[in-house]
């Protein structure tokens, strides 16, 4: 089958079109800056991946689309064929994820336009973590709150999480309903997920994709009480909102929200960015402690996405604060550039640690083609 595959992000329209048989990515591309001056939104981003996909088919046409949609609450718990409701239901669960789900929805409803008989599907970063247990997904606020609107854990990175994770326990030679291990997945947003038998049992996004860890734009865990504090010297919810998700995190640490910038900028002296990876890896290597312990003994530490996968120098800051674990990485491994799976640790590390390039487009792929042959399509 031949998949169109969809990821809208803030600011960028990745897609890819694959044949699902040969596994073959038969083209490719990455629309950003929208909302710049050049496309001005979605809709003309989807227009012109119309073009260019066409261009690459040349006569050829697709058989399905899959796109990924970063929030489907408590509702989908795998993926599904999509129609008018569930584009309605994506809609409605914006609020829990602004940055994300506006994109999704707007991209479904494009291909809607522009290729109207073709099945969609929709593939939720939170199906994975439907395996978080009460004790993890739980907040220790009335219930109330999450009858009424819903307010529990999610997760999120579920789709890159499950596909890594196969990939890790093949490699270590180990089934993976059997694997325990901590998937640092470090993207623009980043997650850490605590793996127990294969499942998630728990992870550091919440309700929303906010919390956690620290990331490109995005604070991750602060006291909630600088919400309140914060409303009544007179910020509003969209104050908060853009200032959370959009002002924080390593641009606000570093000066730059992207990773490569700030190394570039520690590199070169600037303590501001210095201090930034020092925070970031401080928070991720406190997780992975505490998630070592939840998963009752990791038997693998995987690192993943643009940060997890190319960040070496990151990487060995936070394997250096694992000393209590006594896990030891291996420089010279570490310092491998490869999209191969791969151990940084040493010999003698009590915890292996894998690089496992993640492939979210790819699992996207294969899901949507088993999605629609079996609703029959
Ligand atoms: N060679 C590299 N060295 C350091 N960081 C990198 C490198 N390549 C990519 N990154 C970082 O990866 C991050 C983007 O990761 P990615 O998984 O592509 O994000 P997303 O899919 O969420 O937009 C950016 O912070 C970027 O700087
Ligand atoms: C859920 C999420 O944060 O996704 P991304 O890393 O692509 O922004
Ligand atoms: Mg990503």
């Amino acid at each position: 089958m031949l998949v169109l595959v969809v990821n809208s992000g803030s600011s960028s329209l990745k897609y890819q079109v694959r044949d699902t048989d040969t596994r073959e990515v038969v083209a490719k591309g990455l629309i950003d800056r929208i909302g710049g001056q050049e496309v001005p939104d979605h809709h003309e981003a989807l227009v012109r991946l119309h073009r260019d996909v066409a261009e690459a088919l040349d006569g050829k046409s697709i058989d399905a689309v899959g796109h990924r949609v970063v929030h489907g609450g408590e509702r989908f718990s795998q993926p599904v064929l999509v129609d008018n409701e569930i584009t309605r239901t994506i809609e409605r669960l914006s609020p829990l994820a602004p940055l994300h789900n506006p994109a999704s929805a707007m991209g479904i409803r494009a291909v809607a336009d522009l290729y109207p008989d073709i099945p969609q599907v929709a593939v939720f970063d939170t199906a994975f973590h439907r395996t978080l247990p009460q004790r993890a997904w739980r907040y220790a606020i009335p219930q109330s709150l999450y009858r009424r609107y819903g307010i529990r854990r999610y997760g999120f990175h579920g789709t890159s999480c499950d596909y890594v994770s196969g990939l890790a326990a093949d490699f270590l030679g180990v089934p993976v309903e059997n694997f325990d291990a901590v998937i640092a997945h470090l993207g623009n947003g980043a997650s850490v997920t605590a793996l127990k038998d294969g499942r998630s049992i728990d992870t550091s996004m919440g309700f929303t994709p906010m919390a956690g860890l620290v990331m490109g734009t995005r604070s991750g865990d602060i006291d909630p009480s600088i919400l309140v504090f914060l409303g009544r010297e007179g910020y509003g919810p969209d104050d908060i909102d853009n200032l959370l998700n959009r002002e924080s995190g390593l641009l606000a640490l570093g000066g730059a929200a992207d990773m490569r910038e700030v190394e570039q900028e520690a590199a070169a002296g600037n303590e501001q960015a210095r201090l930034a990876l020092e925070i970031a890896a401080y928070r991720l290597a406190k997780y992975i402690g505490a998630y070592h312990v939840a998963v009752g003994g990791a038997k693998a530490i995987v690192f993943t996405a643009g940060i997890g996968e190319n960040a070496d120098e990151f990487r060995a800051q936070v394997v250096d604060l694992l000393g209590a674990l006594n896990v030891r990485l291996d420089p010279e491994a570490n310092a491998v550039r490869s999209k191969e799976v791969r151990r940084i640790s040493s010999a003698d590390s009590a915890i292996d640690v894998l690089v496992v390039p993640t492939d979210e487009e790819e699992a996207i792929a294969e899901a949507t083609v088993d999605t629609v042959l079996a609703a029959g399509r």
